[in-house]
């Protein structure tokens, strides 16, 4: 039997990061191709391409320093090159690249090959509702697509920590395969039939993030940023209620929904960066380019790609706070409007 092929269209942080799991384990099991493909958006540092950098030292020097990838890994950044021959393609892009590149391999893949998507965010389709990426997958290459979710911030999981994660998978034949490619003592993978709502999870959450950022820059305390938590979770699940009808409650208690929401609003990037925002008025490109080295904040861009279907739909004053941090991300709030959300929330009438 033939070798399953597996490529990563991504490398950034947490690109990376998985790229080393993906590795390790294609290499150890017999059902898998060693050679990892890994798609390089191609970038010069200190006068030499990153894809050399990667193949010849097997470290991402400049989105996931200090950590060695597999020699096995192998990065390009010829996009057809990496993903014509796979049969797992794992989408791992800033989700604002995903339609992009779905609609350069459109008809150059295998068409019986599987998407699995790591990526965090929605896209705004033409008729005003949001997409999930998965959606977004499907529709540009026309194979299944599962999803990768879960409390798992890339250098934490590039170290061996322990953490757990969620795959979200529709079609039950797709769960061995990728269970097998994912797992490990350290990855504890467990399969979820909701999928739809594993994703938007990941996708929300970062909103919530943004906030609680914003409440750390304004010198709230960890009481506050429980209630925003917890008031963030409240409007998740309204969310998946309003707009995914048949999403499981039981979905936002996995490693997808509470856990991640808890790991992103003390340890992410868009948590860092709603701090940043409020206590040195920086823009979010600028924390993008000054503060994070080039890495892509998902909060404030899907925060308004949420707000668009929520005025789309007159429902804003339903998600006061994914309201607030958008209103407040573009300048048309001030942060410390913020507590007043959280303190007038509807949760508590
Ligand atoms: N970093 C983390 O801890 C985690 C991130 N995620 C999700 O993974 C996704 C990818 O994020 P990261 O790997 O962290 O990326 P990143 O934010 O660290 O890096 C940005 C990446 O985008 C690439 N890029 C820049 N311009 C591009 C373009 N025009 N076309 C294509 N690529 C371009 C860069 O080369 C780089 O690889 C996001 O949706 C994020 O929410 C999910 C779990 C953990
Ligand atoms: O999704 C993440 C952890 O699961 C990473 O969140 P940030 O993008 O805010 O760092």
């Amino acid at each position: 039997m033939s070798k399953v092929n597996v490529s990563i269209i991504g490398s950034g942080n947490w690109g990376s990061a998985i790229s080393k799991i993906v590795g390790i384990n294609a290499k150890r099991l017999t059902e898998f191709e060693d050679r990892v493909y890994m798609y390089v958006y191609e970038e010069i540092i200190n006068g030499k391409k990153l894809t050399e950098i990667i193949n010849e030292t097997h470290e991402n020097v400049k989105y996931l320093p200090g950590y060695k990838l597999p020699d096995n890994v192998f990065a390009t950044s010829d996009i057809v090159e990496a993903a014509k021959n796979a049969d797992i393609l794992i989408f791992v892009l800033p989700h604002q690249y995903i339609s992009h590149i779905g609609s350069q391999l459109a008809g150059l893949i295998k068409p019986t090959s599987m998407a699995l998507s790591l990526t965090k965010g929605f896209e705004i389709a033409e008729d005003g509702r949001i997409e999930l990426i998965s959606q977004v997958i499907r529709r540009h290459l026309n194979i299944p697509c599962a999803v990768l979710m879960g409390a798992n911030l890339a250098t934490e999981v590039a170290g061996e920590k322990f953490c757990e994660t969620t795959i979200g998978v529709k079609d039950s034949k797709m769960a061995p395969i990728l269970y097998n490619l994912f797992s490990t003592p350290n990855f504890r993978v467990v399969i979820s039939d909701d999928a739809d709502t594993v994703e938007m999870c990941g996708a929300l959450k970062n909103i919530v993030a943004t906030g609680a950022g914003f409440i750390d820059g304004l010198g709230y305390g960890d009481n506050t940023k429980a209630a925003v938590i917890r008031l963030g979770l409240m409007e998740m699940i309204k969310f998946g209620n309003v707009f995914y009808p048949g999403c499981q409650l039981a979905t936002f208690f996995e490693s997808c929904g509470i856990a991640d929401l808890v790991t992103t609003c003390y340890g992410g990037r868009n948590r860092k960066a709603g701090e940043v925002f409020v206590k040195q008025g920086m823009s979010f490109t600028e924390i993008e380019k000054n503060i994070l080295n080039g890495q892509n904040l998902q909060g404030p861009e899907t925060a308004a790609e949420v707000y668009h279907m929520l005025k789309t739909k007159d429902m804003e004053d339903q998600f006061p706070m994914f309201t607030a941090v958008h209103k407040i991300c573009i300048g048309e709030l001030k942060p410390d409007h913020f507590i007043e959300c959280v303190r007038e929330h509807p949760e508590h009438m």
